[in-house]
């Protein structure tokens, strides 16, 4: 039978944020930030175990308190990519090459055990895995050129996470990256493969807390949880 394990980087210094702690520890409604994200996976009946990658000097982690079913690994990289790698180097020991992996940043504390099971449940047994997506739903400027040009939209989707792959998939695919911190999410590195991960329309509750703006915006989707 296939195991769901889940991998949370969560050792960024959230630079964008610029708030006095790492963006993952901040509260939302009183909560901080990697205490929601972990309680969806804690939620799920087909997470088997939940890793969280923090950094070696994080302060932080025991105002979380993980209950049960959850590891801290102290070995956060400088870059998301490495953060996940030495993940997976970590787990090494506790998880068998055909088993999934999702990689779920600890900045969407939006995630719901639905949107776990709508993942897992629609990529199936893809070879090359899948990923939450948002189809884009404005009109699309570029200035790449120089000039300003409009982007068809059609095709493009936003990333999202979780993105899910098989543990031996997912390890050989980072650690053949030719440049891992040029490369933005895990798809892109299984994509590089030849592999084509399968796009799983997402919420945009499961957005990504990157700006000060973000913050009330996760908070009004977390508080829907509680009525
Ligand atoms: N060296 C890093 C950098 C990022 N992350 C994690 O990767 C996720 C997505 O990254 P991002 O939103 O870019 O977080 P930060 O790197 O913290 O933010 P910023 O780029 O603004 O500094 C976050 O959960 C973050 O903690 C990580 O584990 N290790
Ligand atoms: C993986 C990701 O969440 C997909 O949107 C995102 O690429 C990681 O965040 P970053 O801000 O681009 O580092």
């Amino acid at each position: 039978m296939k195991r769901y394990f889940a991998l949370i980087p969560a050792a960024g210094v959230g630079a964008r944020m610029a708030a006095s702690s790492p963006k993952q520890y901040l509260p939302l409604n009183g909560v901080p930030m990697l205490q929601h994200t972990l309680e969806a996976f804690r939620r799920s009946a087909l997470i088997a175990h939940t890793y969280v990658v923090v950094s070696a000097a994080d302060g932080y982690i025991d105002s979380v308190a993980p209950e049960g079913g959850v590891t801290v690994l102290r070995c956060g990289g400088a870059t998301r990519m490495d953060s996940i790698l030495n993940g997976l180097r970590a787990i090494r020991a506790e998880v068998r090459d055909d088993d999934m992996v999702l990689v779920h940043d600890a900045a969407r504390p939006g995630l719901t055990p639905a949107l776990i099971a709508k993942l897992i449940s629609a990529v199936g047994e893809h070879e090359g895995g899948g990923l939450l997506a948002l189809p884009v739903v404005d009109t699309v400027k570029s200035t790449r050129s120089g000039a300003l040009e409009t982007t068809p939209r059609d095709g493009l989707w936003l990333a999202q996470t979780p993105q899910m792959f098989s543990y031996a998939l997912l390890l050989r695919a980072l650690a053949l990256a030719p440049d891992p911190n040029a490369i933005t999410d895990d798809a892109s590195a299984v994509e590089m493969l030849g592999f084509s991960p399968k796009l799983v329309e997402g919420h945009p509750r499961n957005l990504k807390v990157t700006l000060p703006t973000d913050i009330a915006i996760a908070e009004m989707y977390l508080g829907q949880d509680s009525k």
